[in-house]
């Protein structure tokens, strides 16, 4: 008997589950510890029920730490094997589960300024896995893997030709997620499999795909994480004007413009109050109102430039933490999408229903879920 375990480490969390090994892994227990820093929180559920326990976690290693002590006792007899990692960007050359080798570790660091919210700490959590669990394998699956049969011309920007040769394209992120929501797709609804979906994945991070056959042909988010929707704390879609005005004219270093765009903007920046939903769905400040105005305006939009890219929709899927609890979000997101045959069904919003929609194109609540994807490539990995 083997145990997998999965990770995703982010800045502000780190979040893992873990699993008896088998084709289909069995998940035992999960949990994060949120708020990496001095106050953070660790939170675990298991089949007994969820504890919640205050730990100072400085660091993405230090939270891995409390994390191994709380595995502790549900490991004994279930030796981890194999450890499954997020990792965000993987360029063009990752499009499948790797093996984490020194090589390997080395060429995804060359990614960490296109990630920077996200790479340096899911190859921390790597590192820190490798130290805790020296028996078992690192395996990284990748946010952009899912994008990289994209066509050349969603993939491209209008610069000169040579950018595109180095690298600077669109890569498009969350993919993990995608190939959960689709997997669900092909196994449940197998006509709908063939057809156009756009998913949208709306959590803190936020992206839209389009797919078609199982496969994206494109994606909101592009050469980095902060394209495209607007997100709790970073900006997404903005004219490159800005940033050089930004530069040029109002003096500002490149350092201070990068914390700014991913760490100051999106719902944080418009409202002033906050990057979380929840909080600004109960605020009744204009400037809360506001944010959520614009957030729900750019994925309207998205959603007809997504469409237009697979000439149709068969299903518009919600799933990320918004997109699977803010019923508000998603009524007002398909306010005005009736041309497209999207209608909501009030009742069956508000329950976060699988099936919500009333028209002829679908619109589907699906709950996300990355870590199985992780868990089964792991799994693949240690067969
Ligand atoms: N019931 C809810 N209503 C509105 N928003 C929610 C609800 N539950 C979670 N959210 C929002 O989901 C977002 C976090 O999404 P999640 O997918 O968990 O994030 P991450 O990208 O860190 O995995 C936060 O903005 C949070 O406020
Ligand atoms: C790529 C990305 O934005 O990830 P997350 O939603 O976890 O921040
Ligand atoms: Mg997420």
């Amino acid at each position: 008997m083997s145990g997998i375990l999965t990770l995703n480490t982010g800045s502000s969390s780190l979040k893992f589950g873990l699993y008896r090994d088998a084709p289909e892994p069995q998940m035992l227990l999960y949990g994060q510890v949120d708020e990496i820093g001095d106050n953070a929180l660790l939170i675990l559920n298991t089949s007994e029920g969820k504890t919640k326990q205050k730990v100072s976690a400085p660091t993405p290693a230090a939270a891995l730490d409390h994390v191994i002590k709380a595995l502790a006792p549900h490991i004994t007899g279930l030796p981890i094997h194999g450890v499954g990692h997020r990792i965000v960007h993987g360029g063009t050359d990752f499009t499948k589960p790797t093996l984490l080798t020194g090589d390997v570790m080395a060429a995804l660091a060359r990614f960490n300024p296109l990630a920077p919210l996200h790479q340096p700490h899911n190859l921390a959590g790597v590192e820190a896995a490798r130290a805790a669990f020296p028996d078992s394998v690192q395996i990284g699956c990748f946010d952009t893997a899912f994008h990289r049969g994209h066509p050349w011309v969603n993939d491209t920007f209008a610069l000169p030709r040579a950018f595109y040769d180095e690298g600077v394209r669109r890569y498009g992120f969350h993919g993990v997620s995608y190939e959960y929501i689709t997997g669900v797709i092909k196994t449940t609804y197998p006509d709908l499999h063939k057809g156009r979906l756009v998913i949208a994945h709306l959590g803190n991070g936020a992206s839209m795909c389009a797919i078609t056959n199982g496969k994206s042909v494109g994606s909101t988010m592009g050469f980095s994480a902060l394209d495209g929707l607007p997100m709790g704390t970073r900006c997404g879609q903005i004219d490159p004007g800005v940033v050089l005005y930004l530069l040029t004219q109002k003096g500002m270093a490149p350092l201070e413009v990068m914390e700014m765009l991913y760490s100051k903007s999106g719902l944080l920046g418009l409202s002033g109050i906050t990057s979380d939903m929840r909080e600004l769905l109960a605020s009744d400040d204009p400037q809360a109102r506001e944010a959520i105005d614009y957030y729900v305006f750019r994925a309207r939009r998205e959603i007809g430039a997504l469409t237009a890219v697979l000439g149709g929709i068969d299903a518009l899927i919600f799933c990320g933490g918004i997109g699977e609890n803010a019923a508000p979000i998603r009524s007002r997101i398909v306010e005005g999408l009736e041309y497209l045959n999207i209608t909501v069904d009030p009742k069956q919003n508000q329950r976060n229903a699988r099936d919500i929609g009333t028209g002829s194109t679908r619109v589907m609540v699906i709950p996300t879920d990355e870590e199985r994807i992780i868990a089964r490539a792991v799994h693949a990995a240690i067969s």
